[in-house]
């Protein structure tokens, strides 16, 4: 996948904006609240639909505008496209993808999939488990696209199962979705567990890198402990009572969590200073991505937001090391906003262009 041109129209302080980009690496540089960090969210909506930054739409809207448009001539799995992206204050929202109008965000999803590396990005371990399900289920998604029908096909029976709980229906009207449940339940686990075993070799080579220590792995939690091996049905059937309780299915892959582990089993989160915390995550993002080289159906864009503002001179080096080990097909976007760091990373790049930028003003820099 690679954004070969991209019109920003009113995102934040980005008045209207048209960049043509390198295939390879873009440097996007510039003082504190500049722009530079809208230029990344135009990116990151192209293949979400939402922001990075914000799950409320209307703060990415200009102010005093109504709505802020995206156009961009892309290329995805070898092909040439243009989408149309426009989203509205009221919340309504248009996509057009060669002129024909897309009403799934799991369209753009598969068309432009898109990696982010940001401070946000560095409470992972710390946030909730529906984050780390979130960036776990992206990285599913784009190995195996067929997921999606399956969790949503789950995501509909769990629905009506805690409907009836909730009804306090008898357990035999409940258990009559259990079969079909429990099915589609295994299926979603074995995929994340397939991409779990795919990113955990990849991530303890990357974490051997940067934290010195390649005893680390990811874990997957299905949603239920299953101790002694009874199967999800059977725990259905036991936990009925409290679920009807409740009011809801308490066992779900709706509940199910990413354990990021040191040696002996420890956890990532409690043992390891926010530094290395951060390092860990760089170690992961790199890890999905080199998942998404290797087994996706394309390379998403990588967009690595503020490169300079968390990680220290070594590990800084580190990571642009790795960069510039990158495919030749790899789009990086960088931000920064000192040049000199990345610079040596810029001198290993053929092919880089440089998007000087202030109060919203960007400018190609030759
Ligand atoms: N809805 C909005 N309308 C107009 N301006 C906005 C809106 N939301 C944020 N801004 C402003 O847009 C500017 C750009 O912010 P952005 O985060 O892109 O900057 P940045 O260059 O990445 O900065 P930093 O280096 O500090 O992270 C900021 O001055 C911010 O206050």
């Amino acid at each position: 996948m690679r954004v070969n041109q991209l019109t920003i129209t009113n995102l934040r302080n980005l008045k209207h904006p048209s960049l043509s980009f390198s295939p390879q690496l873009n440097i996007i540089y510039g003082p504190n609240a500049a722009g530079k960090s809208s230029i990344l969210e135009a990116l990151y909506v192209l293949g979400n639909g939402r922001s990075f930054r914000t799950s409320k739409h209307s703060k990415v809207i200009g102010d005093q505008y109504n709505d802020f448009t995206l156009f961009a001539k892309l290329n995805s799995s070898g092909i040439d496209h243009q989408l149309g992206f426009n989203r509205q204050r009221n919340g309504d929202t248009i996509i057009k993808l060669n002129s024909e109008p897309v009403t799934r965000l799991s369209t753009l999803a598969k068309l432009s999939p898109v990696q982010i590396l940001s401070p946000e990005q560095y409470d992972l371990l710390i946030k909730g488990p529906s984050y780390r399900r979130k960036q776990l289920d992206w990285g599913v998604f784009h190995v195996e696209h067929s997921v999606l029908s399956v969790w949503q096909r789950c995501h509909k029976i769990l629905l009506q199962r805690n409907q009836l709980l909730k009804n306090k229906a008898p357990y035999s009207d409940i258990s009559a979705w259990d079969k079909q449940l429990v099915n589609l339940s295994e299926q979603v686990t074995q995929l994340r567990q397939a991409y779990c075993d795919k990113i955990n070799p990849l991530f303890s080579d990357y974490c051997q890198v940067f934290l010195g220590e390649s005893e680390v792995k990811i874990e997957l939690y299905p949603g239920w402990n299953d101790k002694q091996g009874e199967g999800l049905e059977v725990l259905y059937k036991k936990q009925f009572e409290k679920d009807k309780r409740l009011g809801f299915t308490q066992s779900s892959i709706q509940k199910a969590d990413l354990k990021f582990l040191l040696k002996d089993s420890k956890k990532a989160g409690d043992y390891l200073s926010r530094g290395q915390q951060k390092l860990l995550i760089t170690a992961f993002k790199l890890a999905q991505l080199k998942v998404m080289q290797e087994f996706g159906l394309q390379s998403p864009l990588f967009l690595l937001d503020d490169i300079g503002a968390e990680l220290d001179s070594n590990h800084q080096q580190q990571l642009l090391d790795l960069l510039a080990q990158q495919p030749t097909n790899q789009q990086i976007f960088i931000t920064c906003v000192h040049l000199d760091p990345i610079k040596p990373l810029i001198e290993r790049y053929k092919n880089v262009k440089m998007f000087h930028v202030e109060h919203g003003q960007v400018e190609e820099v030759k």
